[in-house]
Protein backbone atom coordinates (compact mmCIF):
# COMPACT_ATOMS: atom_id res chain seq x y z
CA UNK A 1 0.00 0.00 0.00
CA UNK A 2 1.48 2.82 -1.13
CA UNK A 3 0.04 5.84 0.73
CA UNK A 4 -1.07 4.11 4.13
CA UNK A 5 -1.36 7.38 5.78
CA UNK A 6 -2.92 9.52 3.05
CA UNK A 7 -5.65 6.92 2.05
CA UNK A 8 -7.25 7.50 5.94
CA UNK A 9 -7.46 11.37 5.10
CA UNK A 10 -10.05 13.55 4.24
CA UNK A 11 -7.98 14.32 0.57
CA UNK A 12 -9.11 13.42 -3.22
CA UNK A 13 -8.11 9.68 -3.43
CA UNK A 14 -6.41 8.23 -6.48
CA UNK A 15 -9.25 5.79 -7.15
CA UNK A 16 -11.66 8.62 -7.33
CA UNK A 17 -9.78 10.32 -10.12
CA UNK A 18 -12.89 10.91 -13.00
CA UNK A 19 -15.57 10.06 -10.43
CA UNK A 20 -18.02 13.18 -11.45
CA UNK A 21 -20.65 11.99 -8.92
CA UNK A 22 -18.85 13.58 -6.28
CA UNK A 23 -19.29 16.69 -5.26
CA UNK A 24 -16.18 19.76 -5.34
CA UNK A 25 -15.76 21.10 -1.98
CA UNK A 26 -15.14 20.29 1.60
CA UNK A 27 -15.03 16.39 1.61
CA UNK A 28 -16.06 16.59 5.72
CA UNK A 29 -18.05 18.73 7.19
CA UNK A 30 -16.60 20.86 10.18
CA UNK A 31 -17.38 18.83 13.76
CA UNK A 32 -18.42 20.73 16.87
CA UNK A 33 -15.25 22.19 18.37
CA UNK A 34 -15.88 19.46 21.67
CA UNK A 35 -15.90 16.87 19.33
CA UNK A 36 -12.03 18.13 18.58
CA UNK A 37 -10.09 15.43 20.46
CA UNK A 38 -8.91 17.66 23.43
CA UNK A 39 -5.17 15.88 23.83
CA UNK A 40 -2.52 16.08 21.22
CA UNK A 41 -2.18 12.74 19.93
CA UNK A 42 0.75 9.95 21.42
CA UNK A 43 4.29 10.32 20.00
CA UNK A 44 6.69 7.02 20.04
CA UNK A 45 8.16 6.99 24.04
CA UNK A 46 11.24 8.85 23.58
CA UNK A 47 9.69 12.01 22.04
CA UNK A 48 7.54 14.73 23.56
CA UNK A 49 5.84 17.81 21.87
CA UNK A 50 6.93 21.21 21.97
CA UNK A 51 6.10 24.95 21.10
CA UNK A 52 8.47 26.51 19.13
CA UNK A 53 8.68 30.48 19.92
CA UNK A 54 9.72 31.43 16.85
CA UNK A 55 10.32 34.60 18.91
CA UNK A 56 13.21 33.79 21.03
CA UNK A 57 16.22 34.07 19.39
CA UNK A 58 17.72 30.49 20.81
CA UNK A 59 14.09 28.81 19.50
CA UNK A 60 14.60 30.22 16.42
CA UNK A 61 18.32 29.17 16.19
CA UNK A 62 17.04 25.52 17.02
CA UNK A 63 14.70 25.80 13.90
CA UNK A 64 17.09 26.95 11.86
CA UNK A 65 19.51 24.54 12.48
CA UNK A 66 17.01 21.83 12.35
CA UNK A 67 15.86 22.72 8.92
CA UNK A 68 19.33 24.07 7.85
CA UNK A 69 20.75 20.27 8.00
CA UNK A 70 17.65 18.47 7.68
CA UNK A 71 14.74 19.97 5.12
CA UNK A 72 13.80 19.71 1.64
CA UNK A 73 17.02 18.62 -0.50
CA UNK A 74 16.83 18.58 -4.55
CA UNK A 75 16.80 15.13 -6.93
CA UNK A 76 20.87 14.61 -6.94
CA UNK A 77 21.09 15.65 -2.83
CA UNK A 78 23.59 18.32 -4.05
CA UNK A 79 21.65 21.47 -2.56
CA UNK A 80 19.17 21.68 0.63
CA UNK A 81 16.88 25.07 1.43
CA UNK A 82 18.54 27.11 3.60
CA UNK A 83 15.90 29.25 5.59
CA UNK A 84 17.28 32.11 7.56
CA UNK A 85 15.82 32.63 10.77
CA UNK A 86 13.98 36.14 9.80
CA UNK A 87 12.55 34.74 6.70
CA UNK A 88 11.26 32.09 9.03
CA UNK A 89 9.85 34.56 11.31
CA UNK A 90 7.96 36.18 8.23
CA UNK A 91 6.60 33.02 7.14
CA UNK A 92 5.27 32.04 10.47
CA UNK A 93 4.26 35.27 11.76
CA UNK A 94 1.66 36.95 9.57
CA UNK A 95 -1.65 38.46 10.36
CA UNK A 96 -3.93 36.62 12.86
CA UNK A 97 -1.11 33.95 13.39
CA UNK A 98 -1.42 30.98 16.40
CA UNK A 99 1.96 30.17 18.21
CA UNK A 100 0.63 26.90 18.88
CA UNK A 101 0.59 26.19 15.22
CA UNK A 102 4.75 26.44 15.08
CA UNK A 103 4.88 22.50 16.42
CA UNK A 104 8.17 20.66 17.07
CA UNK A 105 9.29 17.24 18.61
CA UNK A 106 11.89 16.70 21.24
CA UNK A 107 13.97 13.99 22.50
CA UNK A 108 12.54 13.80 26.15
CA UNK A 109 16.01 13.40 27.43
CA UNK A 110 18.40 15.30 25.42
CA UNK A 111 15.72 18.14 24.95
CA UNK A 112 16.93 17.94 21.50
CA UNK A 113 14.83 19.52 18.77
CA UNK A 114 14.64 16.59 16.01
CA UNK A 115 11.06 17.47 13.97
CA UNK A 116 9.05 20.41 13.00
CA UNK A 117 5.61 21.38 11.16
CA UNK A 118 3.83 24.62 11.17
CA UNK A 119 0.51 25.80 9.70
CA UNK A 120 -0.69 29.97 9.23
CA UNK A 121 -4.14 30.97 8.91
CA UNK A 122 -5.05 32.13 5.32
CA UNK A 123 -8.15 33.68 3.56
CA UNK A 124 -7.82 31.56 0.35
CA UNK A 125 -10.36 32.10 -2.94
CA UNK A 126 -11.01 28.54 -4.41
CA UNK A 127 -13.34 29.03 -7.01
CA UNK A 128 -15.80 31.26 -5.82
CA UNK A 129 -15.94 30.79 -2.11
CA UNK A 130 -13.41 32.33 -0.01
CA UNK A 131 -12.41 29.89 2.70
CA UNK A 132 -10.33 30.24 5.76
CA UNK A 133 -7.80 27.23 5.26
CA UNK A 134 -4.24 26.39 7.41
CA UNK A 135 -1.41 26.61 4.65
CA UNK A 136 0.89 23.78 6.10
CA UNK A 137 4.73 24.02 5.59
CA UNK A 138 8.03 23.18 7.05
CA UNK A 139 7.46 19.37 7.93
CA UNK A 140 11.27 18.33 8.91
CA UNK A 141 12.27 15.31 10.50
CA UNK A 142 15.71 14.69 11.71
CA UNK A 143 17.70 12.55 8.74
CA UNK A 144 18.59 10.34 11.38
CA UNK A 145 14.28 9.54 12.75
CA UNK A 146 13.24 9.05 9.23
CA UNK A 147 10.77 6.17 8.39
CA UNK A 148 9.88 5.80 11.99
CA UNK A 149 6.40 7.06 11.06
CA UNK A 150 6.75 10.80 12.77
CA UNK A 151 5.63 12.64 9.81
CA UNK A 152 1.81 11.20 10.23
CA UNK A 153 1.24 12.01 13.39
CA UNK A 154 2.86 15.16 13.06
CA UNK A 155 0.46 15.98 10.61
CA UNK A 156 -2.51 14.50 12.91
CA UNK A 157 -1.00 16.93 15.65
CA UNK A 158 -1.39 20.06 13.39
CA UNK A 159 -4.69 19.29 12.25
CA UNK A 160 -5.81 18.48 15.69
CA UNK A 161 -5.00 21.77 16.72
CA UNK A 162 -5.88 24.13 13.40
CA UNK A 163 -9.61 21.97 13.97
CA UNK A 164 -9.10 23.64 17.68
CA UNK A 165 -9.48 27.23 16.32
CA UNK A 166 -12.48 26.03 13.64
CA UNK A 167 -10.57 25.83 10.79
CA UNK A 168 -11.01 22.82 8.62
CA UNK A 169 -9.12 23.32 5.25
CA UNK A 170 -5.38 23.50 4.54
CA UNK A 171 -3.26 24.08 1.60
CA UNK A 172 0.43 22.72 1.31
CA UNK A 173 3.25 21.57 -1.77
CA UNK A 174 5.18 19.08 -2.15
CA UNK A 175 7.80 17.47 -4.68
CA UNK A 176 6.35 14.22 -4.40
CA UNK A 177 2.92 12.92 -5.68
CA UNK A 178 0.43 12.74 -2.66
CA UNK A 179 -2.93 11.52 -3.31
CA UNK A 180 -4.01 14.11 -4.31
CA UNK A 181 -2.62 17.20 -6.60
CA UNK A 182 -5.10 19.80 -7.59
CA UNK A 183 -2.08 21.37 -9.96
CA UNK A 184 1.34 20.20 -10.67
CA UNK A 185 3.59 23.15 -11.39
CA UNK A 186 6.91 23.17 -13.24
CA UNK A 187 9.66 24.87 -11.96
CA UNK A 188 11.79 27.04 -14.46
CA UNK A 189 15.38 29.02 -13.40
CA UNK A 190 16.87 31.72 -14.73
CA UNK A 191 20.51 32.04 -14.47
CA UNK A 192 21.89 35.65 -13.30
CA UNK A 193 25.78 34.25 -12.07
CA UNK A 194 26.25 30.89 -14.78
CA UNK A 195 29.79 30.98 -14.03
CA UNK A 196 28.85 29.99 -10.15
CA UNK A 197 25.46 28.31 -10.94
CA UNK A 198 27.87 25.47 -13.33
CA UNK A 199 30.79 25.29 -10.83
CA UNK A 200 28.72 24.21 -8.14
CA UNK A 201 26.84 21.56 -10.92
CA UNK A 202 23.27 23.77 -10.38
CA UNK A 203 23.59 23.90 -14.44
CA UNK A 204 25.25 22.97 -17.15
CA UNK A 205 27.40 24.36 -19.77
CA UNK A 206 25.09 24.19 -22.99
CA UNK A 207 26.51 21.72 -26.02
CA UNK A 208 28.51 24.21 -28.42
CA UNK A 209 28.93 26.94 -25.63
CA UNK A 210 31.83 28.07 -24.37
CA UNK A 211 31.97 30.22 -20.53
CA UNK A 212 32.01 33.40 -22.24
CA UNK A 213 29.49 32.77 -24.06
CA UNK A 214 27.11 31.53 -21.43
CA UNK A 215 27.79 34.49 -19.42
CA UNK A 216 27.46 37.03 -21.88
CA UNK A 217 23.86 35.27 -23.43
CA UNK A 218 22.54 36.10 -19.50
CA UNK A 219 24.22 39.64 -19.26
CA UNK A 220 21.65 42.02 -18.02
CA UNK A 221 21.82 45.68 -18.09
CA UNK A 222 22.87 47.56 -14.80
CA UNK A 223 19.57 49.83 -14.75
CA UNK A 224 16.28 49.21 -14.64
CA UNK A 225 14.19 50.11 -17.79
CA UNK A 226 10.75 51.03 -16.74
CA UNK A 227 10.41 54.63 -15.53
CA UNK A 228 8.76 54.78 -11.80
CA UNK A 229 10.11 51.72 -11.06
CA UNK A 230 11.25 52.12 -7.53
CA UNK A 231 10.43 50.00 -3.82
CA UNK A 232 7.68 49.43 -2.57
CA UNK A 233 6.78 51.83 0.46
CA UNK A 234 4.27 51.74 3.36
CA UNK A 235 2.28 54.40 1.57
CA UNK A 236 1.97 52.19 -1.44
CA UNK A 237 -0.12 49.77 0.35
CA UNK A 238 -3.52 50.53 -0.44
CA UNK A 239 -2.35 50.36 -3.96
CA UNK A 240 -0.76 47.87 -4.18
CA UNK A 241 -3.47 45.64 -2.36
CA UNK A 242 -6.10 46.90 -4.97
CA UNK A 243 -3.49 45.75 -7.78
CA UNK A 244 -3.02 42.21 -6.12
CA UNK A 245 -6.65 41.73 -5.06
CA UNK A 246 -8.03 42.41 -8.51
CA UNK A 247 -5.33 40.75 -10.60
CA UNK A 248 -5.82 37.37 -8.39
CA UNK A 249 -9.73 37.01 -8.21
CA UNK A 250 -9.21 35.45 -11.68
CA UNK A 251 -7.40 32.37 -10.74
CA UNK A 252 -9.49 29.53 -9.27
CA UNK A 253 -7.23 29.34 -6.28
CA UNK A 254 -5.71 32.56 -4.62
CA UNK A 255 -5.06 34.12 -1.86
CA UNK A 256 -7.76 36.36 -0.84
CA UNK A 257 -5.55 39.39 0.66
CA UNK A 258 -6.58 42.31 2.56
CA UNK A 259 -4.48 45.58 3.33
CA UNK A 260 -2.61 43.72 6.58
CA UNK A 261 -2.11 40.80 4.78
CA UNK A 262 -0.42 43.11 1.50
CA UNK A 263 1.61 44.89 4.53
CA UNK A 264 3.34 41.55 6.20
CA UNK A 265 3.93 39.60 2.54
CA UNK A 266 4.23 42.20 0.26
CA UNK A 267 6.45 45.30 1.69
CA UNK A 268 10.38 44.96 1.83
CA UNK A 269 12.26 42.88 4.28
CA UNK A 270 15.95 43.11 3.87
CA UNK A 271 17.10 39.37 2.81
CA UNK A 272 13.52 38.43 2.88
CA UNK A 273 10.99 39.86 0.85
CA UNK A 274 11.77 42.09 -2.03
CA UNK A 275 9.24 44.65 -3.95
CA UNK A 276 9.02 47.40 -6.42
CA UNK A 277 6.36 49.06 -7.79
CA UNK A 278 6.10 51.08 -10.85
CA UNK A 279 4.29 54.86 -9.99
CA UNK A 280 3.22 56.19 -13.30
CA UNK A 281 5.73 59.54 -13.81
CA UNK A 282 2.50 61.67 -14.58
CA UNK A 283 -0.21 60.24 -12.49
CA UNK A 284 1.36 58.97 -9.97
CA UNK A 285 -0.47 55.91 -9.35
CA UNK A 286 1.02 52.48 -8.59
CA UNK A 287 0.16 50.39 -12.09
CA UNK A 288 2.20 47.60 -11.09
CA UNK A 289 4.15 45.91 -8.97
CA UNK A 290 6.61 42.60 -9.03
CA UNK A 291 8.18 40.80 -5.72
CA UNK A 292 10.51 37.67 -4.70
CA UNK A 293 11.17 36.32 -1.92
CA UNK A 294 14.80 35.22 -0.71
CA UNK A 295 15.43 31.58 0.16
CA UNK A 296 19.22 30.63 0.15
CA UNK A 297 20.29 26.83 -0.37
CA UNK A 298 23.36 25.47 1.24
CA UNK A 299 25.73 24.35 -1.42
CA UNK A 300 26.60 20.04 0.07
CA UNK A 301 29.54 19.41 -1.77
CA UNK A 302 31.58 22.42 -3.42
CA UNK A 303 35.11 23.38 -2.14
CA UNK A 304 34.94 27.07 -3.47
CA UNK A 305 30.61 27.84 -2.67
CA UNK A 306 28.73 27.00 0.43
CA UNK A 307 25.72 29.05 -0.55
CA UNK A 308 22.90 29.61 -3.82
CA UNK A 309 21.75 32.98 -3.47
CA UNK A 310 18.27 32.35 -4.54
CA UNK A 311 14.98 34.73 -5.34
CA UNK A 312 11.55 33.21 -5.75
CA UNK A 313 9.19 35.04 -8.05
CA UNK A 314 6.42 35.94 -5.61
CA UNK A 315 3.59 37.88 -6.85
CA UNK A 316 4.01 40.17 -9.95
CA UNK A 317 1.09 42.63 -11.42
CA UNK A 318 1.69 44.26 -14.62
CA UNK A 319 -1.45 46.51 -15.57
CA UNK A 320 0.48 49.31 -17.86
CA UNK A 321 3.54 47.67 -17.88
CA UNK A 322 4.31 44.25 -20.34
CA UNK A 323 5.07 41.63 -17.91
CA UNK A 324 7.43 40.72 -19.83
CA UNK A 325 9.52 44.15 -18.98
CA UNK A 326 8.56 44.18 -15.16
CA UNK A 327 10.11 40.52 -14.84
CA UNK A 328 12.90 41.88 -16.65
CA UNK A 329 13.37 45.19 -14.09
CA UNK A 330 12.94 42.18 -11.30
CA UNK A 331 15.90 40.25 -12.58
CA UNK A 332 18.17 43.35 -13.50
CA UNK A 333 17.32 44.06 -9.39
CA UNK A 334 18.14 40.47 -8.68
CA UNK A 335 21.53 40.70 -10.20
CA UNK A 336 22.61 43.63 -9.12
CA UNK A 337 21.80 42.47 -5.59
CA UNK A 338 24.21 39.49 -6.05
CA UNK A 339 21.48 36.17 -6.61
CA UNK A 340 23.11 33.68 -8.32
CA UNK A 341 19.54 32.20 -10.00
CA UNK A 342 15.85 33.34 -10.02
CA UNK A 343 13.22 30.70 -9.93
CA UNK A 344 9.98 30.76 -10.87
CA UNK A 345 6.97 28.03 -10.95
CA UNK A 346 4.89 28.19 -14.50
CA UNK A 347 1.43 29.24 -12.48
CA UNK A 348 -0.39 33.15 -13.42
CA UNK A 349 0.44 33.88 -15.87
CA UNK A 350 4.51 33.27 -15.80
CA UNK A 351 4.39 30.93 -18.47
CA UNK A 352 4.17 34.01 -20.47
CA UNK A 353 7.94 35.49 -19.84
CA UNK A 354 9.70 32.12 -19.06
CA UNK A 355 11.45 31.48 -22.43
CA UNK A 356 11.57 35.04 -23.58
CA UNK A 357 13.52 35.73 -20.33
CA UNK A 358 15.86 33.13 -20.82
CA UNK A 359 14.26 31.04 -17.76
CA UNK A 360 15.06 26.66 -18.29
CA UNK A 361 13.24 24.29 -17.09
CA UNK A 362 14.20 22.82 -13.46
CA UNK A 363 14.18 18.94 -13.36
CA UNK A 364 10.83 18.57 -11.19
CA UNK A 365 7.88 19.52 -10.08
CA UNK A 366 6.03 21.38 -7.29
CA UNK A 367 2.59 19.57 -6.61
CA UNK A 368 -0.37 21.64 -4.48
CA UNK A 369 -2.68 20.04 -2.57
CA UNK A 370 -5.48 20.90 -0.52
CA UNK A 371 -6.90 19.26 2.89
CA UNK A 372 -10.72 18.34 3.15
CA UNK A 373 -11.38 20.32 0.13
CA UNK A 374 -12.49 18.04 -3.47
CA UNK A 375 -11.93 19.75 -7.21
CA UNK A 376 -13.59 17.38 -9.64
CA UNK A 377 -10.51 18.29 -11.86
CA UNK A 378 -6.77 19.22 -11.26
CA UNK A 379 -6.16 22.97 -12.20
CA UNK A 380 -4.09 23.41 -15.38
CA UNK A 381 -0.71 25.98 -13.79
CA UNK A 382 -2.00 29.20 -15.21
CA UNK A 383 -5.71 28.98 -13.15
CA UNK A 384 -3.28 29.02 -9.74
CA UNK A 385 -2.47 31.92 -7.66
CA UNK A 386 -1.12 31.14 -5.03
CA UNK A 387 2.85 31.06 -4.33
CA UNK A 388 3.48 28.98 -0.79
CA UNK A 389 6.97 29.59 0.87
C1 LIG B 1 18.46 24.85 -5.45
O1 LIG B 1 18.28 24.31 -4.16
C2 LIG B 1 17.24 23.44 -3.98
C3 LIG B 1 17.10 22.95 -2.68
C4 LIG B 1 16.05 22.06 -2.42
C5 LIG B 1 15.15 21.66 -3.42
C6 LIG B 1 15.31 22.18 -4.70
C7 LIG B 1 14.37 21.78 -5.80
C8 LIG B 1 12.96 22.17 -5.40
N1 LIG B 1 12.23 21.36 -4.78
N2 LIG B 1 12.53 23.45 -5.73
C9 LIG B 1 11.25 23.86 -5.42
O2 LIG B 1 10.46 23.23 -4.76
C10 LIG B 1 10.87 25.20 -5.97
C11 LIG B 1 11.28 25.58 -7.23
C12 LIG B 1 10.84 26.83 -7.71
C13 LIG B 1 10.02 27.65 -6.92
N3 LIG B 1 9.64 27.25 -5.67
C14 LIG B 1 10.06 26.06 -5.20
O3 LIG B 1 9.68 25.66 -3.95
C15 LIG B 1 9.31 26.70 -3.06
C16 LIG B 1 7.83 26.53 -2.74
C17 LIG B 1 7.60 25.25 -1.94
N4 LIG B 1 8.44 25.22 -0.74
C18 LIG B 1 9.87 25.32 -1.06
C19 LIG B 1 10.18 26.60 -1.81
C20 LIG B 1 16.34 23.08 -4.99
Amino acid sequence: KKHPFWETQPVGQFNEIGDSTLPEGPIEAPKPLSEVRPESYNLPGAYEWTTCDIDDDAAAAEVYNLLSNNYVEDDENMFRFNYSKEFLRWALRPPGYFKQWHIGVRVKGSKKLVAFITAVPAKIKVRKEIVLMAEVNFLCVHKKLRSKRLAPVMIKEVTRRVHLENIWQASYTAGVVLPTPISTCQYWHRSLNPKKLIDVGFSRLGARMTMSRTMKLYKLSEKTITPGFRKMELRDVPEVTRLVCKYLAQFEVAPNFDEYDVEHWILPKADVVDSYVVESPVTHVVTDFCSFYTLPSSILMNSNYSILKAAYSFYNVATKTPLIQLMNDALIIAKKNDYDVFNALDLMYNESFLKELKFGPGDGHLHYYLYNYRLCQPLKPSELGLVLL
